[in-house]
């Protein structure tokens, strides 16, 4: 396990290592899409030994920050036309997320377009410097983890291993990428995306991660409930 040292908000980032961070998200069409839910559900992880929360949209992180003094990981996903980016892909989506009660901004970090010539660099340079936010920086692959560290991400995620067009081959949880990240950078890498059960989280702490996030598995009860469904005969859900 690396000592690291950190640039900027170092309370907040020593706070999640070694924890688990719970991903609290709902789909948009779920009841359980509201923010009293949301901020019930986060505060629920936090009681029971979480050391932080990642959430989605200002509403939600403003109904979990009334519940919650831990650190949030705040992100906002947008669909822009045009953009295959969709977590936090502007300044704008940052900055609201940071007001709105967010300790850690993360963002898709891969090279790919961004609106208004934006880019990776000048888009975490403006976390830092304006808001003074540490960032998440949500990758794919090895290559855009050396390229978000370069530009100057706190910390790297492996959130979007499986998801995007170059690894849309694979299936996470993306421990290769997870290992190479360790291996190759003086940055932490959280494990995030396909984390389902605590056997594989304790891997995840094995191979080196710092933290691992956990959503579906714990928070996911559209989709748990739906895969349930799908093996009883009399189910009502198709
Ligand atoms: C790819 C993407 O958009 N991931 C999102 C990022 O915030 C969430 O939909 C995931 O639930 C989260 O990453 C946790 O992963 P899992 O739910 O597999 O534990």
């Amino acid at each position: 396990m690396h000592d690291f040292v950190f640039p900027r908000s170092s309370d907040t980032l020593n706070a999640l290592s070694q924890g688990l961070i719970v991903s609290c998200q709902a789909p948009v069409e779920s009841p359980l899409h509201e923010p009293s839910v949301i901020a019930a559900i986060a505060h629920a992880s936090i009681l029971n030994g979480a050391v932080g929360v990642r959430i989605d949209t200002p509403a939600h992180i403003k109904a979990v920050r009334e519940k919650v003094t831990l650190p949030i990981i705040g992100l906002w996903k947008q669909q822009i036309p045009g953009y295959e980016v969709y977590i936090t892909p502007q300044f704008h989506h940052a900055q609201a997320i940071a007001i709105a009660g967010a300790d850690i901004i993360a963002i898709d970090a891969t090279l790919r377009d961004r609106p208004d010539g934006e880019t990776l660099q000048t888009l975490i340079s403006r976390i830092h410097d304006e808001l003074g936010k540490p960032v998440m920086a949500d990758v794919d692959t090895i290559e855009n983890a050396l390229s978000a560290a370069a530009a100057g991400a706190d910390i790297l995620g492996t959130t979007l291993y499986g998801y995007t067009a170059a690894t849309q081959h694979l299936i996470p949880p993306g421990f290769d990428l997870l290992t190479q990240i360790v291996e190759q950078l003086n940055v932490p890498a959280i494990c995030e995306g396909g984390i389902a059960s605590p056997q594989m989280a304790k891997q995840a702490l094995e191979l080196g991660a710092y933290a691992v996030v956990v959503g579906t598995a714990i928070t996911g009860i559209d989709i748990n409930v739906k895969a349930y469904g799908a093996v009883f005969p009399n189910s009502h859900q198709k």
